[in-house]
This record gives structure tokens, sequence and C-alpha cells, in this order.
């Protein structure tokens, strides 16, 4: 396997979304910011729900979301109502035990059916979409990544709502809903007013790109200023709303911080005849014992496999970010590109372009870090923040956060300095385009992520065209009359004066 390519799935989602866009004719799209409050809507405004299952690498999340029942007026935002964490693993950590993957959906399936009205819960659509997690297992064992999945669609058959599907997104797929999901929320679909013109000028970009970081893939998602046709592989084509979108995308597999983790503990361990290893990407009196048997049976790491004279791998923190960031840096290869521009492993990039909305593990590790406040922080200042956070010892930083399970809390170091450097050497970020980048955790209240933009796209509910103007209220229709009667009764008013002149101003009189 070629790390970090996804061209062995990419077919799937072009077809997806090229026989969707025909079906795309349902609901209006209106943005979050152009409605009302959901607090503030009749409670029979809202009635349909829908339910996704992100079945990460690292665990799975349900989201439950709403959207209004009142269709005939075209209008209608999908909003998340409820998130629920699944205990446990993700369903790819359920390799050894399959049957059990389905029963650990079980208890968030329930708060489901509690946040749903009864009455709607037939109806209710619910979709699961595993990701880089179960596409590693299916590439290292194929059958117990099926019977993972057999064992998930029982469970969810089994559960009240209608089940439409259990299955391995592409990685393409979750770079373009994550995208549509974000500027679904942002409202940048649907414009009206001086922003529509605005953008007709071609004056300020339309949409946000968006970057996710999971466990085991990260994704680069935006709209380029030139379309070129080198990597057909990495373009997608959107008609939403009556406008056409050119996407690049691109998902590297392997590069999620988790197992971008492990392929640098796979390099380091290629360099050393030794059974301890100090690691610069740890804090200092940090200690880990990994098993090196188990290490190299992931299809991230397999590619480094090598004889080892020990069984087990003695790391000692050593919490020096700069030495960190070089040995990263060895993970980005950047010498060949037979492309025009490229970001790495040969993987065509064209010029950044726009915004960026950057959520998932890049929220939560920033966020962590104190580095997503609305006043954005330079490049320099978050190098340095990181820094100074790997230079703490172990102990002070337990200390400090004890409430944090430890196996997280010992690589926050780690990702700080991964995400700075895929998106510095990788993705080639400068301090000049770093502002444009914007960690969000949350738009709204719905979660930043490919769920959304996956459920609207399977519930039909982002239109193709621009819909017909939508007719008008009664309010409006009202004001509307009394406007035509107003301008009725003065035209025939200025008529009668005109055609009777009173006396009074008739020639001669005084
Ligand atoms: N509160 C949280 C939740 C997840 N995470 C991390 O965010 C990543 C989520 O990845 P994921 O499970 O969605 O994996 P992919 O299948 O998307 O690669 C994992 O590395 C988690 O450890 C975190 O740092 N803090
Ligand atoms: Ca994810």
């Amino acid at each position: 396997m070629k790390k970090g390519d996804s061209s062995a799935d990419s077919w799937s989602f072009s077809v997806v979304i090229e026989t969707k866009t025909e079906l795309w004719k349902k609901l209006v799209l209106v943005p979050c910011k152009h409605c009302l409050e959901h607090r503030n809507m009749p409670e029979d405004f809202w009635g349909g729900y829908g339910i996704v299952l992100d079945a990460g690498s690292s665990h799975t999340n349900l989201y439950v979301y709403e959207w209004p029942a009142e269709k005939e007026n075209d209008t209608g935002v999908v909003q998340q109502v409820e998130v629920c964490k699944v205990e446990g693993p993700g369903i790819s950590g359920y390799s050894q035990t399959t049957e059990k993957a389905g029963p650990s959906l079980v208890q968030c399936l329930r708060q489901a059916e509690g946040v749903i009205p009864l009455k709607q819960h037939q109806e209710t659509p619910v979709y699961l979409g595993a990701t880089a997690g179960m596409r590693l297992l299916r590439l290292e064992n194929k059958d117990a990544a099926e019977k993972v999945l057999s064992s998930v669609e029982k469970t969810l058959r089994s559960a009240p709502f209608n089940f439409q599907g259990a299955r391995i997104i592409s990685g393409q797929e979750e770079g373009a809903y994550g995208w549509i999901t974000i500027n679904y929320l942002l409202g940048n679909f649907k414009q009206s007013g001086w922003k529509k013109f605005l953008h007709s000028l071609k004056s300020v970009s339309e949409t946000s790109g968006a970057l996710d970081l999971g466990g085991a893939s990260t994704q680069i998602t935006f709209v380029p200023d030139e379309i070129s046709s080198e990597s057909p592989q990495n373009l997608l084509y959107f008609r939403l709303y009556g406008k056409d979108y050119r996407v690049y995308t691109h998902s590297f597999l392997c590069y999620g911080k988790d197992q971008a983790l492990q392929q640098k503990l796979a390099r380091d361990l290629q360099s050393t005849e030794n059974s301890s290893l100090f690691d610069p990407c740890f804090h200092q009196g940090y200690q880990r014992t990994i098993s090196v048997s188990n290490f190299f049976k992931n299809p991230c790491t397999s590619v480094e496999k090598k004889q080892f004279p020990f069984s087990q791998l003695h790391i000692e923190g050593e919490g020096n970010y700069e030495k960190c960031r070089r040995n990263i840096q060895n993970l980005f290869n950047k010498t060949d590109c037979p492309y025009s521009s490229c970001s790495f492993n040969g993987i065509y990039l064209p010029p950044l372009q726009g915004d960026f909305g950057a959520f998932s593990a890049f929220y939560f590790v920033m966020n962590f870090l104190n580095l997503t406040s609305d006043d954005p922080f330079t490049l320099d200042e978050v190098a340095s923040a990181i820094k100074k956070f790997c230079a703490r010892p172990w102990h002070e930083v337990k200390l400090q956060y004890h409430q944090i399970k430890e196996k997280y809390l010992s690589e926050y170091c780690f990702s700080g300095a991964y995400i700075l450097s895929l998106l510095e050497n990788g993705y080639e970020f400068t301090t000049e385009n770093w502002k444009r980048i914007h960690f969000l955790g949350k738009i709204g209240s719905s979660d930043a992520g490919w769920t959304l933009g996956y459920m609207l796209n399977l519930t039909n509910m982002i239109p193709a065209e621009e819909p017909p103007a939508p007719p008008l209220s009664y309010g409006s229709y009202v004001g509307l009359m009394v406007l035509c009667s107003l301008v009725l009764v003065s035209v025939i008013l200025l008529a009668w004066l005109l055609f009777h002149k009173p006396k009074c101003l008739q020639k001669g009189v005084v």
C-alpha cells in the first residue's frame, strides 16, 4: 500500500455524487444564521429526525439531527440536537471480538430513543459511516472488517429506527462531506443581497476549506482558485443551489495523529539497536513500554518491519520541541512531485485558497493548548506555546491535568508539534495565510465533522438548483395589499383632481 494514497476507493464518491445531484431537489437550504433560533420556533415547526453514527478509529459518536416539519414553504435548517459518545474503542477495535461491536452501540441508541418522539421512531433514518480505522482493518483483515460491519448492522436493524446502511466511507467522501457540513452551517451555499452580488463579482471567497484531523487519517478540502485537471482523482464536482463547485480533496490514510505517532515510532525503531529509546516528543520524565511484535501488524507501520532482538521497547521522554519537529518532518516525503505542486508523498495540492475551518482533533488539541481564542494567534505564537508545553516535566503536567487520561495527556506535545508540521511542512501554510485557519469545534449547535453533510446528501436535503422564490408570508401579503390599496386611492384622487378641478382653482375666479 502506498501511504497517504486513498485512490483505491476514490471512484465510489464521484459516482454517488453524480447520481445524487439529479435527486437533490427537495428542500431549500437555509443556513442557520439566516434562521430564527431553534428555541424561538413554534413546537410543531420541528418535525423530522435523522441519526448518523460516526464510527471513527478511536471512538464512535452518535448524532441526532432535527429539521422542520413544514416543508411547504420550502425553507428549513437541519440542526444537531444530541450527541452520544459510545463507551469503549472504535468499532475497528473489536477485530478480535467482532460480535461485540454492535452491542457497544446499544446505550447510545437508547439515548436517541429518548430524544426522538416515539411516534417518529419508525420513520427516522439511521446511518453508520466508518472511517479510517475500518479502512485499515479492511486492509489488514478483510474478514474481520466484514464481521464487525455485520455485527453493527444487526444491532442497528434491531433498533426502532429506519436502518439505511452501515458502511466504510471513502477518504474522498469524508473530505467532501466535512466541506459540505461547514459551508452549510456557515451559510455559504445560499447567499442573498449584497453577499450574492459580491460573490458574483468574484471579489470574495465563496466557501471555506475544511481541514479534518482524525486518529488514523486526515483530510484537506477546498475550492482552489485555478482548477487544473492534473490529478482528476482529487477533484469533485458539485452542483448546489444552482451553482457549480469544483472542489479539491485528499485524504491521507495513516496521517491521523495516532497513526502518525505509530509511523514516527516505527521509524525511530529502525535506527535503534537498543531496546530503549529517547523520544523528544514526550515530556521529560515520561516513560512508556510498547510491544514490538504487535506494533508492525498495522498497515501504517508494516513497511518498516524488521527483526528485532527484543520484544519490548522502552521509551523515555526528552521534551525537546525542535528535535520533535525535525523527527516528525521525516514523515513527509517532499522529494518527488509529479505535478505542478504537491503536499507530500507525491500527492497533488493546488495553491491554498481562502479561509479554512480546522476541526476534529485539530480543534481538540489546539483547544487543550488554549490556542483557539477568537483573536487568532500567529504561527510564531502557536509554535512557542507548544514548545513551552513540551518542555514542561511530566510530573508537573500530570499534576495539573490529573483528570485527563495519561495516554491522551502524554500525547498532546506530539500532537501539537504534528499539527504544526502537517500544516506548515505538509500543506505549506505560511505565517501569512496561517491567519486564515480557524480552529472550530462547533458551528451553532452542530459539531463540525462529516456526519451532517453525509445525512444532508443521503436525505436529499441539498437541492441542485436554486428553488423559486418562496411565496409571501401572511404579514408581507397583508402589507402589500395595503400598499396597493393606498396607491390605488392616490391615483383615483389625483385623477379626480385633474378632471374635476374645484371651482376655486378654475381660471378667472379670484
Ligand atoms: N475530546 C477528544 C476526542 C477525540 N480526540 C482525538 O481525535 C481523534 C479522532 O479521530 P477519529 O476517531 O475520528 O479517527 P478517524 O477515523 O477520523 O481517523 C483521535 O485521535 C482522538 O484521540 C481528542 O483528542 N479529544
Ligand atoms: Ca473522524
